[in-house]
C-alpha cells in the first residue's frame, strides 16, 4: 500500500500540512480533494520526490509520472518530442497518442511554447500515461478542457492508466467517478 505517514511540509515559517497521513491503494484510483490552497499541489510533489517533507514518510510511488497544472514541458521542443524525450516511446507512439487526444499532425510538430494552454495540458497528459512507471500522479487534469476535448482525453487516461496507481488532484465529482476512483483522500 502507498501512502504518506505524519506528514508535515513547511515552506519556510509557514506549515502546509501538519501531520498529514493518506493511504494509495496499490492500482486503484484515488481522489484527491480539498479548499484551494489547503496543500494538494505540494502532497504531490512530495509524492514525486520534489520536495522533502520537514518529517513523516512516504511508501510506494518508486517511479512515478505526473502531470501538474502548469504542464512543465520544454519549450523548444516539439509536442511529440515533449513525450517521445520523457516517456521512451518512439515519435509514432506519441502521435498515434496525440491523435486520440485532437490533435493534428502540423500540431503535433509544434514546439511546446507555440501551444495553447489546453493543447499543452494534452500533452502533459499523454506524455505522463506513456511514460513507464508504477504510478501516475494527476494535478487537475481536465481543468479548462471543452467538453468534447475532455471525453478524449478521459478515454485515453483510462486506457493508458495500465492497472497503475494513480493519486489525482480534482474538485470535480465527475472527474473522480469517470476515472473510476475508489478511494478518496479529503484534505
Ligand atoms: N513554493 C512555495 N513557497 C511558499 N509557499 C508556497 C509554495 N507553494 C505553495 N505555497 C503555499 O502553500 C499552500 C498550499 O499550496 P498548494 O499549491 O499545495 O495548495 P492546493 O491545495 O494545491 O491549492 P489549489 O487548489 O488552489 O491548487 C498555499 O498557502 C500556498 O500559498
Amino acid at each position: 500500500m502507498a501512502g504518506v505517514h505524519e506528514l508535515t511540509v513547511r515552506y519556510g515559517d509557514i506549515t502546509v500540512l501538519k501531520n498529514f497521513s493518506a493511504e494509495f491503494p496499490d492500482g486503484a484510483v484515488t481522489a484527491v480533494s480539498g479548499r484551494s490552497g489547503c496543500g494538494k499541489t505540494t502532497l504531490l510533489a512530495v509524492l514525486l520526490g520534489l520536495l522533502r517533507p520537514a518529517s513523516g514518510t512516504v511508501t510506494g510511488f518508486q517511479r512515478p509520472s505526473a502531470a501538474f497544472q502548469e504542464d512543465r514541458l520544454l519549450p523548444y521542443l516539439t509536442a511529440v518530442k515533449n513525450i517521445t524525450v520523457a516517456a521512451g516511446c518512439t515519435a509514432q507512439a506519441a502521435q498515434d497518442a496525440l491523435r486520440q487526444v485532437g490533435f493534428d499532425s502540423a500540431d503535433s510538430e509544434k514546439n511546446a511554447a507555440a501551444l495553447s494552454g489546453g493543447m499543452a495540458r494534452r500533452v502533459a497528459l499523454v506524455r505522463a500515461m506513456l511514460a513507464e512507471g508504477d504510478a501516475v500522479i494527476l494535478d487537475e487534469p481536465f481543468k479548462g478542457l471543452d467538453e468534447l476535448t475532455r471525453t478524449a482525453v478521459l478515454r485515453f487516461v483510462n486506457e493508458n492508466r495500465r492497472g497503475r496507481t494513480m493519486v489525482v488532484v480534482t474538485h470535480d465529482p465527475r472527474d473522480a467517478e469517470d476515472l473510476g476512483a475508489t478511494h478518496f483522500v479529503r484534505m
